[in-house]
């Protein structure tokens, strides 16, 4: 079987090299949870793009190197002088502490070489360097998988070279939350690279919705079911929660040499209890606030001193910022401190190693863990507590894990999970994991083995990998189905061999002259129907051949004053409403339609029309619309954004509401309000009043500028074009439950024209520029009524 290429690129690669000749180089395996968990890619063709770990000066370093990379399916990115300010700088000391909540870095006052802005330069360039590799070992069909916060410049720079090519985004560290991250000076730029990938992924919900309302809330953009949709292009925003490779942690357990160091390890700690950390020695991971709650229990548990240890492993991490090396002194001077207060001429209750352990030494350690300890401030994921599960042997250990941990939300049922912030609950736990009794640690062992065994790495990446090769699969899809702009001769000519033909026509922007200056009532705009419209539309209408619908998001009373006079149906709030105009108005409201969270809305948008000059709003019975086309667009845009927030976080909280936010407007209406649906109600209406209607509807021609919600009305009729006849039933709302005749609609392609007025990104078959091409349109078809 052919495996897909799949290039992965990360900062570093799963191996770190060391020179040991000027053509000879040794590797060891690179720290960290990114390398444990990619390294478990099995179903792919993996070529892996990274920084080797060193720098490397001269060519035939470089040659021998790279071939030696090869055989391990490694390909190299020498980073030379960017590097320090890139890793160290940018990715490390800014980024780094921003995405974990650690606060934005001041600038260095002490080194005029080394500013925000040159460790932001340092980052782009490392960038292009990583898409200088990228390009050249690209082959078309390649999957191009990027890691992290090290290349979130990098799905730009790939979707330019060629927009074609396969791209996904993985965050493994936690999203911020936008406060957090908007404290970032290139927040824009990255955000908006990040969207040009085809699909974005994040451990946890929690993650994911804090990206996306960050690029709502700092992009101003729009966030929908599917993702973000930023100028018409929609990224796909989801959540894989990565796992571990279980049956290499499994069977490594049960090797010989492990059971040996298992027996060593339990002879060495002389028969006490084993707390177990392992951890890069790093500020993310809580390891003071973890010394200081064992400090605590060891205070407050007299009986516990000598027969309880704390084994940390701390393994080296970023030596090169100063913030690793202060965490490094902090955690030796809290474990001298315990040591020196507990500890005795034969034993000590901490032992802390700055090292890393050999894997098989690291699941003996697993295997013989009485209480594993995560104290994480902040965490992506955290693999480690996935492997200690995954290793625990006949007696089982018990998992202390940080809430702050995204695996908190994986391992939380099996888990005591704490607050580390909370010295004293951390204590509590400690006391509470050494006294569990076996029948519980088993019960709570099984629950996050079954988990773990289940949720492995592999399974994420296929995950990931499916969804993308889903996404771009419809995007080609989609591609061929790009709106053309409407061919009017066909329209026409169309128009005059059929018999009995539907117009469903907007409103707003498509009936109506759009004019700035235009004069604003109290509570809206004064919208009124195109100048040239009005004649040539009253001609329209008082064809028998011809059935008009005005299909608007106004209320009832607009409708009535503008088409009044004219022979036409008003489907007034997107259809809730219905009337010819020789009738009177029935309701065609789906039932059951909760409307009570109205009041809350409208006290909000009156409190934001209040403080935004130009803006207003207008309510109907089933919806509400915030407009601020006339406003400041910058601040309309921040105003926006600000009541979207109260309105979640108020009034619409717990409503069956949908909030769809327009090029100027936020509008909230009960769910199920869109054109679409009711077009089925309306349709059935038409057909019962026009009994004598002897022949089917053979032309449809639906043109509007509606709203991404509303556009469901355009592919209303579409399913016609292969079935040829609908059923439509008029039931719900006023009329009766009758069946319409099956041959109420006869379309076949070329006499339905779906069109969008003023915009290309549109489920719409067709565009037209602007209300003035609407208004020409109907001009020509008035021709045809008349030859
Ligand atoms: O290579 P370093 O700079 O020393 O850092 C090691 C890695 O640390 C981070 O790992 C994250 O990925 C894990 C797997 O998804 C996750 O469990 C953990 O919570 C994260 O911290 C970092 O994101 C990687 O890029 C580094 O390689
Ligand atoms: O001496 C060691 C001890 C542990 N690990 C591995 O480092 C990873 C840590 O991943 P985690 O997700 O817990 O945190 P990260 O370090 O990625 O932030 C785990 O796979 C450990 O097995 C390691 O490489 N060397």
């Amino acid at each position: 079987m052919v495996r897909p290429r799949l290039l992965v690129v990360s900062m570093s690669l799963p191996v770190t090299a060391k020179r040991i000749g000027e053509e000879s180089w040794s590797f060891t395996m690179s720290p960290g949870g990114l390398v444990s968990a990619l390294l478990g890619l099995k179903e792919f063709e993996t070529k892996w793009i990274g920084w080797p770990g060193v720098d490397v000066h001269d060519a035939i370093g470089k040659k021998a190197l790279s071939v030696a990379l090869a055989e391990k399916g490694c390909i190299p990115v020498f980073l030379e002088e960017v590097c320090d300010q890139y890793y160290n700088g940018y990715c490390n000391n800014i980024l780094w502490p921003i995405f974990h909540y650690l606060g934005t870095p001041p600038e260095y006052r002490n080194d005029s070489t080394i500013t925000y802005q040159s460790q932001y330069d340092a980052y782009k360039k490392a960038n292009q360097i990583f898409f200088d590799v990228v390009k050249e070992h690209y082959q078309e069909g390649d999957v191009v998988w990027c890691h992290d916060y090290h290349v979130m410049l990098l799905p730009q720079y790939l979707k330019e070279y060629n927009s074609k090519m396969k791209v996904g985004w993985f965050l493994h560290t936690p999203f911020p939350s936008s406060e957090m991250y908007k404290t970032l000076p290139s927040r824009s730029e990255l955000l908006r690279s990040v969207l040009t990938a085809d699909l974005v992924g994040f451990h946890t919900y929690d993650f994911a919705r804090h990206f996306v309302n960050a690029c709502m809330c700092i992009l101003g953009i729009e966030a929908t079911s599917e993702g973000v949709v930023d100028q018409g292009k929609v990224t796909r925003v989801a959540v894989f929660p990565i796992g571990i490779e279980p049956e290499r942690f499994i069977n490594t357990s049960e090797l010989s040499e492990v059971i040996q160091y298992m027996k060593k390890f339990k002879t060495d700690f002389g028969g006490r209890k084993l707390i177990l950390g392992v951890d890069r020695l790093d500020m993310i991971k809580g390891i003071p606030q973890k010394y200081q709650a064992f400090e605590k229990f060891l205070e407050e548990n007299e009986d516990w001193r000598g027969k309880v240890m704390l084994l940390q492993i701390a393994v080296p991490t970023r030596n090169g910022i100063g913030e690793y090396q202060k965490i490094k002194d902090l955690c030796h001077g809290l474990v001298g401190r315990i040591n020196g207060r507990f500890g005795s001429i034969s034993s000590v209750p901490v032992i802390h190693l700055d090292c890393s352990i050999a894997f098989n030494q690291l699941c003996a350690l697993y295997a013989i863990t009485d209480v594993l300890l995560v104290t994480s401030l902040r965490d992506g994921m955290n693999l480690v507590s996935s492997e200690f599960v995954a290793c625990q042997k006949a007696e089982k250990g018990v998992l202390i894990l940080s809430e702050f941990a995204g695996a908190g939300q994986s391992l939380g049922a099996g888990a005591l999970l704490v607050n580390p912030w909370n010295i004293k609950e951390v204590s509590t736990a400690i006391g509470e994991a050494l006294t569990m009794s076996p029948e519980e640690k088993e019960r709570k062992h099984q629950i996050n083995f079954q988990y773990v065994k289940t949720h492995s790495t592999q399974q994420w990446a296929d995950d990931f990998m499916n969804k993308l090769n889903e996404i771009t699969a419809k995007a080609e899809l989609q591609n061929g189905k790009f709106p053309h702009e409407l061919p009017q001769h066909d329209v026409v000519q169309q128009y005059s061999k059929s018999k009995n033909r539907l117009l469903v026509l907007g409103f707003y922007g498509t009936l109506t002259k759009l004019d700035k200056n235009q004069v604003r009532r109290g509570d809206g705009m004064n919208l009124e129907l195109h100048p040239q419209l009005k004649e040539k539309l009253k001609a329209l209408c008082s064809d028998p051949k011809t059935t008009v619908v005005v299909l608007s998001r106004s209320e009832k009373s607009r409708l009535d004053k503008i088409f009044g006079e004219y022979n036409m149906w008003l489907a007034a709030e997107n259809g809730m409403f219905l009337r010819h105009t020789c009738g009177e108005w029935v309701t065609k409201m789906p039932e059951h339609l909760n409307l009570d969270w109205i009041d809350g809305v409208k006290h909000v948008f009156k409190y934001f029309t209040e403080r935004t000059p130009g803006s207003y709003f207008e309510t109907s019975e089933t919806s509400i619309v915030w407009n601020y086309q006339y406003a400041d667009a910058e601040f309309g845009r921040a105003q926006a954004r600000d009541m979207l927030q109260h309105l979640w976080a108020g009034p619409i909280s717990n409503a069956s509401v949908d909030v769809v936010r327009g090029g100027h407007s936020v509008e909230v209406h009960a769910v199920g309000v869109t054109k679409g649906s009711a077009m089925d109600r309306i349709l059935g209406e038409i057909v019962l009043h026009n009994k004598s209607m002897t022949a089917p509807i053979d032309y449809v021609l639906c043109i509007g500028s509606f709203l991404g919600k509303d556009e469901d009305v355009y592919t209303f009729f579409e399913p016609e074009l292969t079935k040829k006849t609908k059923s439509s039933s008029p039931s719900s709302g006023g009329g009766s439950p009758k069946k319409v005749s099956s041959t109420v609609v006869d379309l076949k392609g070329e006499n339905y024209f779906s069109v969008a007025v003023g915009k290309t990104h549109t489920k719409a078959s067709y565009f037209l520029h602007s209300s003035d091409d609407v208004v020409q349109l109907v001009q020509k078809l008035c021709t045809q009524n008349n030859a």
